[in-house]
């Protein structure tokens, strides 16, 4: 095809990094990016770039003579474009600048045609077209910027484009050696643009990436031209007093990093603490309180609970507002309050009340609690492989938590509070095929915990009827659940064990169970399902799956928490799908739940040999 084109020794290189461009947007995902882009990139730095930032396009800029030939370049990478190519006011500018032109004499355009990711991600390849005809005198600045590649870049969308928030991700980048580099506000998209330099040591060929918010940022955008690591700036200088390299060169920044995770446990204890003593519960988000009445209204030491609340707005749970205005000299004998700060509850920090829909409390409890004293000895697990909560406590969480009249209710509102990960299960495929089935169809939840999931399936299908599996202990709460969301008397429960799981059903349900068991324990649920399991029937498994390119999960970090406290483990899928098939049962497919989780359709192996996988997986089928 590069036969056709008039200038054969240039356009090929155009050729292959537009399809380069585009090999890059369909395989990779903005969580498993960011760690390349910027490395040391963990914990909770990497979460909040990655749950706000979406990875949205790769940036490049083309050199073609004339539009019929941009058009053919992109047809040969299978690119399409349906909406006309506009003028790029920035990327002209800046070539201008950089090559001593008058901008009119450059005619840049710009183009997105979509590339979407691997799961169908909306993604583009952003084209900058630098019309270069031939004998034009532009040559110079296509073989340099050919050999540069100034204006390559990756850019992420932010979702949810809040000031705040938005300082805080540009914060992060910095801190994790990006440089500001420009940006601007463009008014016909209504669009903020922030550019950064990434560290050299990122591990991919683009040295750019911009940060894209919907909306007028400028005062965010203002703080970034004007930081001192912004080439721009007086007190930048492109070597040794450039502030960043000089954090990155005397390792400043990874003990930084290092004494951020260190302090993980004091996280983990402040908002526990918090939550111990009812200090969400007494504050909201409209009001900001004064300590003093906070520590009125919780029982506490104010000048202690100030410190806890200072801490508290660090992690975002609070914020700290402005101090009052100076008050007159107290009377003698009564205390100012000139110092006093006042705090209100973030949406954040909501969650850790008690009376909140999606309440987290109970889990501050839980992680604060049990499975915090049980963390402390990580190293027995590691070192014996048996679980430090057994050590510690003496018997299995299970055990532990169903002898005890609060930790066990307290343990099932704790599972209910990640509940958002169930969310569209109740529209996957398996669930509406069986609603929609001639003859009413059930579903059987093996040990179904309170009946939350459960729950969530019988009311949004009225035709469904449920059986819940649990250990005796927990029925009761189950019932009360499905009694108060009004489906009680379309659901039966069986208080017993795996091996009484109920045959007959048509979808059979294990969520978050396997991950409790080892292999051999798993293979033993797993045939009890499969004997309880007439030939048509569905199995839908909810687990996290650990990603099988190590890219950063949840699962990696409950994978840790099942080794600690439970003596379980997170799987890769093909881990999962030999389990199955040592039981007899099938891996269809597998598609992704909120919260890192995944559900996994199996069938009996031998009618999903036969083809009778009626209902196909939303995503991922495997055969
Ligand atoms: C991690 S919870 C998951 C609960 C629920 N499926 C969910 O996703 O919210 C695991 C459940 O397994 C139940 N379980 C533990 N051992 C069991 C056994 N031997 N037979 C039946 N259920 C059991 C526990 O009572 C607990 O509710």
């Amino acid at each position: 095809m590069t036969t056709t084109f008039p200038d054969k020794t240039l356009l090929p290189d155009d050729t292959a990094s537009l399809r380069a461009a585009a090999r890059f947007v369909r395989e990779h995902d903005s969580a498993a990016l960011l760690p390349l882009l910027l490395p040391g990139l963990v914990g909770p730095d990497l979460q909040a770039l990655a749950g706000h930032c979406r990875f949205a396009h790769a940036g490049l800029l083309l050199f073609p003579p004339d539009a019929d030939v941009l058009r053919a370049q992109l047809a040969v990478c299978g690119l399409a474009v349906d909406t006309p190519s506009h003028p790029s006011v920035v990327v002209r500018e800046r070539l201008a600048r950089r090559h001593g032109r008058d901008p009119a004499e450059l005619d840049v355009r710009i183009l997105r045609p979509q590339v979407p990711g691997r799961h169908g991600e909306r993604r583009a390849v952003e084209v900058f077209a630098l019309t270069v005809p031939p004998h034009s005198g532009l040559e110079p600045i296509a073989a340099h910027e050919r050999a540069h590649q100034h204006e390559a870049h990756l850019a992420f969308e932010i979702e949810d484009p809040e000031p705040l928030a938005l300082r805080g991700l540009c914060a992060i980048l910095v801190r994790h050696g990006a440089r500001p580099d420009g940006g601007g506000y463009n008014p016909h998209e209504d669009g903020t643009v922030l550019y950064f330099t990434l560290p050299v040591d990122a591990a991919c060929d683009y040295g750019r990436l911009e940060l894209y918010a919907r909306g007028d940022h400028r005062d965010t955008l203002a703080a970034h031209l004007d930081h001192p690591g912004h080439p721009g700036h007086p007190g930048h200088s492109g070597h040794a007093e450039d502030p960043y390299d000089r954090t990155r060169r005397d390792g400043r920044q990874p003990a930084e990093t290092l004494l951020h995770l260190l302090t993980g446990a004091w996280t983990t204890q402040a908002l526990a603490a918090s939550a111990r003593l009812g200090l969400p519960d007494v504050m909201d988000t409209r009001t900001a309180y004064r300590s003093e009445d906070l520590a009125r209204l919780t029982g506490t030491d104010r000048r202690s609970l100030a410190t806890l609340l200072r801490y508290l707005a660090m992690l975002g749970a609070v914020t700290q507002e402005p101090e009052p205005e100076p008050e007159p000299e107290p009377e003698p004998g009564q205390e100012s309050h000139r110092k006093q700060e006042r705090f209100r509850l973030t949406e954040l920090g909501a969650l850790l009340r008690a009376d909140v829909p999606g309440s987290m409390r109970s889990l501050a409890l839980m992680y604060g609690g049990p499975f915090y004293r049980s963390f402390g000895g990580l190293d027995h697990a590691v070192r014996t492989g048996q679980p430090a909560f057994d050590h510690l406590f003496g018997e299995s969480h299970f055990d532990h938590f169903a002898r005890d009249p609060e930790l066990g209710p307290l343990f099932d509102q704790s599972m209910a509070a990640s509940s958002r990960m169930f969310h569209p299960l109740p529209g996957h495929p398996v669930i509406t095929a069986a609603a929609r089935a001639h003859a009413p169809a059930t579903v059987v939840d093996v040990a179904g915990g309170n009946g939350e999931l459960l729950g969530r399936i019988l009311t949004a299908h009225p035709r469904l009827r449920g059986i819940l599996l649990e250990r005796p202990h927990a029925v009761a709460a189950a019932r009360r659940r499905l009694d108060a969301a009004g489906c009680g008397a379309r659901c039966d429960y069986r208080p017993g064990d795996f091996a009484d799981v109920p045959p007959g059903g048509d979808v059979y349900v294990l969520s978050r169970v396997l991950h409790d068991w080892d292999d051999d324990r798993c293979r033993e649920i797993l045939r009890h399902c499969a004997r309880a399991m007439p030939a048509h029937a569905d199995l839908l498994v909810v687990e996290r799956l650990l990603p099988a390119d190590g890219s950063p999960s949840l699962a990696s970090a409950w994978d840790l928490h099942m080794l600690c406290n439970v003596g379980g483990r997170e799987r890769r899928a093909d881990h999962y799908a030999r389990l199955l098939a040592d039981a007899g049962l099938s891996l269809v497919g597998h598609s992704p739940l909120p919260l890192d989780a995944h559900v996994l359709h199996a069938r009996k192996a031998a009618a999903a040999a036969a083809g009778a996988a009626a209902v196909p997986d939303p995503v991922t089928r495997r055969s």
